[in-house]
């Protein structure tokens, strides 16, 4: 049978614990409890990049006419990759960069990261996906029309969702090698079959999926109020910087599901 431990994730203390590198003898408990931890950055960077209207010269191409047709907000995310590969950010295999191609080798002595990944399985990458997802879907629904002329601030607020939501989409390997380790019988018959309705369904929690999404809308209800002196209880007329309905409907209906796929990818390679 496939592992249902830990199906009650974190309590508010570890929301507090500081990110640690993966153990080596990785449990589904230690994985959901960093999951948790990511709700934090995702909530946080989108109240950030909702502090800017949409700014929609920041996504024409026409905005920079040196820069064969890309965006600002391309050539400003290809150009912090090219300088955070060379400081080493994608030396952590937790860290997966959007434009792979031409990413320079790191200058920085490197850092001894636990290799937990299946090799074959470590260089599925959703990427492309959370890109079209971020910019043609979830943008609109959390920004409002106009633009203030804050074009590079956008898009540097842009990178660090797309980079938090890229981190915890992608610790779906973890997820999928715990998973795997946990119950190799099971689904070593799946990925043999390469049947990925059937590992689909080895490795969904609905009742885990139904806490993620109801916790993801209370922190973006707590994380998204406007602060005062005064008590105040959650009502209808109750402001927040981003709609936690949007939240709710981002887990739903994107991280969790490319969480999955993610998943899949992975253990399907994970007997190559
Ligand atoms: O916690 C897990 O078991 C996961 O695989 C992660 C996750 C998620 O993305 O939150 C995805 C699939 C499961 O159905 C439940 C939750």
């Amino acid at each position: 049978m496939a592992s249902t431990e830990h199906f009650t994730t974190a309590t508010s203390e570890m929301d507090e614990e500081k990110e640690a590198p993966p153990p080596q003898d990785l449990t589904l408990g230690w994985v959901r409890d960093a999951l948790v931890r990511q709700e934090d950055s995702i909530v946080f960077a989108l109240i950030e990049r909702a502090r800017f209207p949409y700014n929609a010269p920041a996504y024409d191409p026409s905005l920079l006419p040196q820069q064969g047709g890309r965006s600002l907000v391309e050539a400003f995310a290809r150009g912090a990759e090219v300088l955070q590969a060379k400081f080493g950010r994608y030396q952590n295999p937790e860290e997966v960069p959007f434009f792979p191609d031409d990413l320079p080798a790191p200058s920085v002595i490197p850092y001894n990261f636990p290799e937990v990944f299946h090799p074959a399985s470590a260089y599925v990458t959703e990427n492309n996906a959370i890109w079209n997802m971020y910019f043609n879907d979830l943008l609109p629904l959390f920004t409002v029309e106009g633009d203030d002329g804050n074009y590079t601030s956008t898009a540097a607020a842009d990178l660090v969702c797309l980079q938090a939501l890229s981190r915890r989409i992608h610790y779906g390997k973890y997820v999928a090698e715990v998973k795997f380790r946990d119950a190799p019988q099971d689904y070593m018959t799946a990925i043999c079959a390469k049947d990925r309705d059937a590992l689909m369904k080895l490795l969904t929690f609905e009742a885990v999926e139904e806490m993620v999404k109801r916790r993801v809308l209370k922190k973006a209800m707590v994380f998204g109020q406007t602060v005062t002196l005064e008590d105040k209880t959650f009502d209808d007329e109750t402001k927040y910087k981003v709609d936690p309905a949007v939240v709710a409907r981002l887990y739903d209906e994107w991280v969790i599901p490319l969480t999955k796929d993610v998943e899949v990818e992975y253990l399907l390679r994970r007997l190559d």
